[in-house]
């Protein structure tokens, strides 16, 4: 079993199983075999991701599985950039806005029908935007970890991650039913940070929404908006940078926060 040890002003990983004392260094980097000076005392970044619109282009599976239970119910359609209107406040919301758009309210089996049919086809056509992968990697390797933080359902959002490869590379995902409250309530932020073990001055949150900017600035927190997802270019507004592309979200973060030694 791994520990923490902390003696003075270092903390190293311990594989006694001993609880750790109490101490005041920042330790989320030590594992077993980690030098107690070079590697324990430093805090990584976090770079707190927004799912839908930012890391991952989802739109294609939520449009086809949103498009099956209008289908169902012989409403008709909506086309992919409509449906990107509606994504962002959760299922739910997505479901009262589609509904809303053709008259109705959903009826009380459409909520659990959209979740079982989207997490079976969740990643389908579903895919990370271009660059995604390239930049955590490098981001990765200048000492940045990373975590989820989406308004999607954390089953959905975990099967996804997965399915594309990327779970592996997160210290933690928080979704829109993982705590009592979701974006843009900064605790959603906060609570995931908590679960990366991260640290509010070492976050940059990057997001697609007005729900990202809102949540991170009342967190305090830097946003950086992400122009390439799903928000209107309006959503930025009160964001502390505006990214093209995922390969200058990283550039930009790395500026907003550079190492600390
Ligand atoms: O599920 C949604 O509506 C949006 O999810 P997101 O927070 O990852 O953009
Ligand atoms: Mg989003």
């Amino acid at each position: 079993m791994t520990a923490v040890a902390c003696i003075g002003g270092s903390c190293f990983a311990t594989r006694s199983g001993v609880a750790a004392p109490p101490c005041a260094v920042k330790t989320n980097r030590c594992y077993p075999g980690s030098n107690p000076i070079a590697e324990c005392n430093i805090v990584l970044r976090t770079l707190l991701l927004d799912l839908d619109g930012t890391l991952v282009d989802t739109l294609p599976d939520l449009t086809a599985a949103l498009n099956r239970l209008m289908a169902a119910r012989a409403l008709p359609p909506f086309p992919p950039a409509e449906v990107a209107t509606m994504v962002g406040d959760g299922v739910a919301v997505l479901l009262a806005r589609a509904f809303a758009a053709r008259g109705r309210e959903p009826d009380p089996e459409a909520l659990a029908a959209f979740m079982a049919d989207y997490e079976s086809h969740v990643a389908v056509e579903s895919r990370l935007f271009p660059g995604v992968r390239p930049a955590l990697d490098d981001l990765a390797g200048q000492g940045w970890q990373f975590a989820v933080c989406t308004n999607k359902p954390e089953g959905a959002a975990r099967a996804l991650l997965d399915s594309l490869g990327v779970l592996p590379l997160l210290r933690a995902v928080g979704g829109g039913d993982s705590f009592p409250t979701r974006k843009p309530d900064p605790a959603h932020l906060l609570a995931t940070l908590a679960r990366a073990g991260g640290e509010v001055a070492q976050t940059v949150v990057l997001g697609d929404h007005r729900n990202d900017v809102t949540a991170a600035r009342q967190a305090g927190v830097p946003c950086i908006f992400a122009v390439w997802g799903y928000g209107a270019p309006s959503m930025a507004e009160g964001s502390t940078a505006v990214a093209r592309d995922f390969a200058e979200a990283a550039a930009i973060a790395n500026r907003l926060l550079p190492p600390s030694r």
